[in-house]
């Protein structure tokens, strides 16, 4: 069981709360003049990547209280709950084991005294065999023709993961075309079939509960368009796969659990690009390229397992987002990748972190008396600075920024990433330092301005500095880098779940509008006025019948 710890009787929710009276007044500038060690104390260096986290709002104190907190709250406990396979997913009575899914070497991992990792290597060595049929084109269409195209099926954590990691690891990809059809909206599989041929196309149905409905009404509409363009019954199981945990579904369906991929249900779906759910990954890039992937998260699993919380970036990670969580009242955390191929990663994490930590009620089951989750977004530098970085400069809100950038680009082409670099590190330091109005006035008088236009404008231009960001520098990314950046995120957003101590791995929170659209869907099916909802609901929907 995971401890119950009220995150505001600590004592260190106290002292902190003191010590940020101390600290908020404090300007980062100030915080690096008084300590010149103050980024070698500040940043780790994991494998190929650093993180620098100098450039937050914290002094060795903030550090020494944030770490209290967390052994109050028996993180360490809890960590050890996570790896050993205890059900601490306990309103759903799981274990929460995606670290299983990337487990290296020779040692078991139990899930109610059994050990899962045969199961784990038989469905990749499955996924292995499988991928390099069809990549080889061994694997034939109905019409004896060889794969072109893959259309993965699915939503939430069904589709983001792939996704984010297919667009990441491009410069990895072969010949075969990766699709992603996740909207209930037939725009989106329409469009998708526009692009591919019945003969050559394999679809991949990912859901792990094999019963989501945007995923069902897809699948089965993929399943008839290939009927339509002559294929038969029997022609289905050359063109349709299914990664899911629920075999009876996936059989009802009409898949031949032979062409099923499993996984299990202590694999949460916003965490399952790991498990079967990676196919698509695996089709992009090769299966090589897939185990690096799970190698570079498991190195970051045995980092955020075994380092001391004082070096242990994703319990940093946690503390900092804490921090201005709940001391800064900031609501949201940007994720702002400067590099065009994780131009998913922000809206990944969306879900990964906002489904699991978006709760109000207490692991005892009482509502909080402080914030939990915060809102994450974020689009790719240099996209982001000319669309909403002013906000974040000059606005009234404080919004931790993550800055993610590679040393290396898979694009090396004249100067651009040079051009990228800087900003990259220009944003960062523009965020803390501002602009003095004594350097505006020198500015707007070295231009020739007049006295009385200086004056007018000055105010606008200055920029009080003072906004915290972290910096993750990556040498390059490549499956191995990209997997440990993605786990060090999981484990972030498992650290701050334990210390707002809410349960980060159900989420009811989707059910209620899944269950209304189950009711509303038969009144749509004619066109009765309606009248059992609240004034609103029926206006909208009577206009929408009188529209349609
Ligand atoms: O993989 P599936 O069972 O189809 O679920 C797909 C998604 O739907 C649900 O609504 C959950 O909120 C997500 O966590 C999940 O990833």
């Amino acid at each position: 069981m995971l401890p119950r710890i009220n995150l505001t009787a600590t004592q260190a929710y106290k002292y902190l709360s003191n010590h940020y009276i101390d600290i908020a007044p404090k300007h980062l500038k100030e915080l690096f003049e008084e300590d010149k060690d103050r980024f070698e104390k500040f940043s780790i260096a994991f494998d190929n990547l650093l993180f620098d986290y100098s450039k937050n709002r914290i002094d060795d104190t903030t550090k020494a209280l944030l770490l209290q907190l967390a052994r109050e709250c028996k993180l360490d406990e809890a960590i050890n709950a996570l790896f050993s396979g205890e059900a601490i997913n306990e309103t759903e009575g799981r274990a929460v084991l995606h670290t299983a899914l990337r487990h290296q070497g020779p040692n078991p991992v139990l899930v109610d005294g059994k050990d899962v990792m045969p199961e784990v290597r038989a469905v990749l060595a499955n996924m292995r065999r499988f991928s390099e049929n069809v990549i080889s084109g061994a694997w034939k269409g109905h019409t004896d023709k060889p794969i072109t195209d893959v259309v993965n099926i699915g939503i939430g954590g069904s589709d983001l993961g792939p996704v984010m990691v297919t667009e990441a690891l491009r410069p990895f990809k072969n010949h075969l075309n990766i699709h992603f059809v996740s909207n209930v909206d037939g725009t989106h599989i329409a469009e998708a079939l526009k692009r591919v041929n019945p003969e050559t196309t394999l679809f991949l149905i990912a859901s792990k509960t094999f019963t989501t409905q945007e995923t069902m009404a897809n699948a089965h509409t993929a399943r008839q368009w290939l009927l339509e363009s002559g294929a038969a019954e029997s022609d289905v199981a050359k063109h349709f796969v299914a990664l899911s945990t629920n075999a009876k579904a996936v059989a009802d369906f009409g898949i031949d659990t032979e062409n099923m991929f499993e996984f299990w249900d202590w694999v949460g779906g916003r965490y399952s690009l790991w498990s079967a759910i990676g196919l698509s990954i695996v089709l992009s890039i090769g299966y090589e390229n897939f185990d690096q992937l799970l190698q570079g998260a498991n190195a970051a699993d045995d980092h955020f397992h075994h380092t001391p919380f004082e070096e242990n970036i994703p319990v940093i990670m946690a503390l900092l987002g804490i921090w201005y969580n709940n001391f800064f009242d900031s609501e949201t955390q940007a994720i702002l990748p400067y590099d065009q191929y994780l131009h998913r990663f922000a809206a990944y994490f969306q879900q990964g972190d906002m489904e699991s930590n978006g709760k109000y009620v207490d692991r005892t089951g009482a509502p909080v008396d402080y914030q939990t989750g915060p809102i994450i977004w974020g689009e790719p530098g240099t996209n982001g600075q000319h669309a909403f970085y002013q906000l974040i400069h000059q606005g009234t809100k404080l919004i931790p920024c993550d800055f993610i950038a590679p040393a290396q680009s898979h694009n090396p082409i004249g100067e651009h990433h040079t051009l990228l670099l800087s900003n990259f590190f220009a944003q960062t330091e523009a965020l803390m330092n501002g602009k003095e109005e004594d350097e505006v006035v020198a500015e707007l008088k070295a231009s020739g301005k007049s006295d009385e236009e200086i004056s007018r404008l000055k105010t606008f231009k200055v920029f009080e500095g003072n906004r915290p960001s972290n910096s993750f520098l990556i040498k390059k990314i490549t499956p191995y880098t990209l997997g440990s950046l993605i786990a060090l995120y999981e484990h972030k957003i498992f650290v701050q779940g334990i210390i707002w101590n809410i349960f980060s791995f159900d989420q009811w929170g989707v059910e209620l509008g899944k269950q209304l659209a189950g009711k509303i869907l038969p009144e749509l099916r004619n066109n009765e006025p309606v009248s059992t909802h609240d004034a609103s609901t029926n206006g909208l929907i009577n206009r929408y019948k009188a529209w349609r």
